[in-house]
């Protein structure tokens, strides 16, 4: 590990999760308003959206509870070449999780890929990058773009994003969007935000849970062998926490954090 390590907070159950990854999102949420008025946070897909929605689709239960999905601007940490109707959409499945359940006067900023380029992967990626540019400012003058947050998800070989373990696009370091052609989770295509691009974020969080994480999450935490996941712990250190259930973590020897 780096200089500092990422926070491992493990709950009980999801239900235990839920109101930690809520209060822990609108820390960020008011941090990114207080810094520029709106919130950029990026999303995976996987189980995460359903997570996110039980966390943030409860009422407020006071003024410091409050979500302004108003001024948030939500992108796609790693989204699939396919139409934004189809089963295998992260936008699709984000959706259906969260965005039809918010009111019109509630909905976010969303950034989806333009489907126009979908058998072109490369203008695929090219054009999110530009999305990107024309909400950061232009490339010239940000090296990287700084996403309010990452919520991301942690596969059961070490990936995170479309970032998967051994692959050469662990190595980008140009791109901030880079498409992936031969990725082993199925979809094949997709596109991804770049390991600079993830690492460079305010905040990352992860979610995983369930008893399937437990030995790529051994391997993350104990045995540090460059799988991505471990890449952003490293490149991240504090500004990093994992949101975990105590399944996902049964003999991870890694100390977890009391969440207060
Ligand atoms: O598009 C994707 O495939 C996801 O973005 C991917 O990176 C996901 O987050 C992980 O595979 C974890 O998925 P689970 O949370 O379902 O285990």
């Amino acid at each position: 590990m780096g200089k500092t390590q990422p926070n491992l907070y493990a709950f009980p159950s999801v239900n235990a999760l839920a109101p930690a990854l809520r209060f822990y999102i609108i820390e960020a949420q008011n941090a990114g308003f207080a810094r520029h008025g709106a919130f950029k946070v990026a999303v995976s897909g996987g189980s995460l959206p359903k997570t996110l929605a039980q966390a943030l689709l409860t009422p407020a239960s006071g003024p410091n509870d409050q979500v302004d999905f108003a001024r948030w601007e939500i992108f796609f940490a790693d989204e699939r070449a396919v139409p934004l109707d189809h089963a295998d959409s992260n936008y699709a499945l984000l959706k259906a999780e969260l965005l039809d359940k918010l009111p019109a006067e509630q909905q976010p900023k969303v950034h989806p890929i333009n489907v126009a380029h979908l058998d072109d992967l490369q203008e695929l990626a090219d054009q999110y990058e530009q999305t990107l540019v024309a909400s950061f400012a232009s490339r010239d003058s940000v090296r990287l773009p700084i996403f309010d947050l990452l919520l991301l998800g942690c596969g059961p070989d070490g990936h995170t994003c479309s970032l998967f373990p051994g692959h050469a696009l662990l190595r980008e370091t140009d791109a901030w969007v880079a498409p992936i052609e031969d990725s082993p989770k199925p979809p094949p295509k997709r596109i991804t935000l770049t390991l600079p691009v993830v690492n460079h974020s305010v905040r990352v969080a992860f979610v995983a849970t369930g008893a399937g994480k437990k030995d790529i999450m051994k391997q993350i935490f104990d045995q540090n062998i460059g799988l991505p996941c471990a890449l952003v712990n490293e490149g991240t250190g504090e500004r990093c926490s994992w949101f975990v259930d105590e399944p996902a973590v049964e003999g991870v020897s890694f100390p977890r954090r009391a969440f207060l």
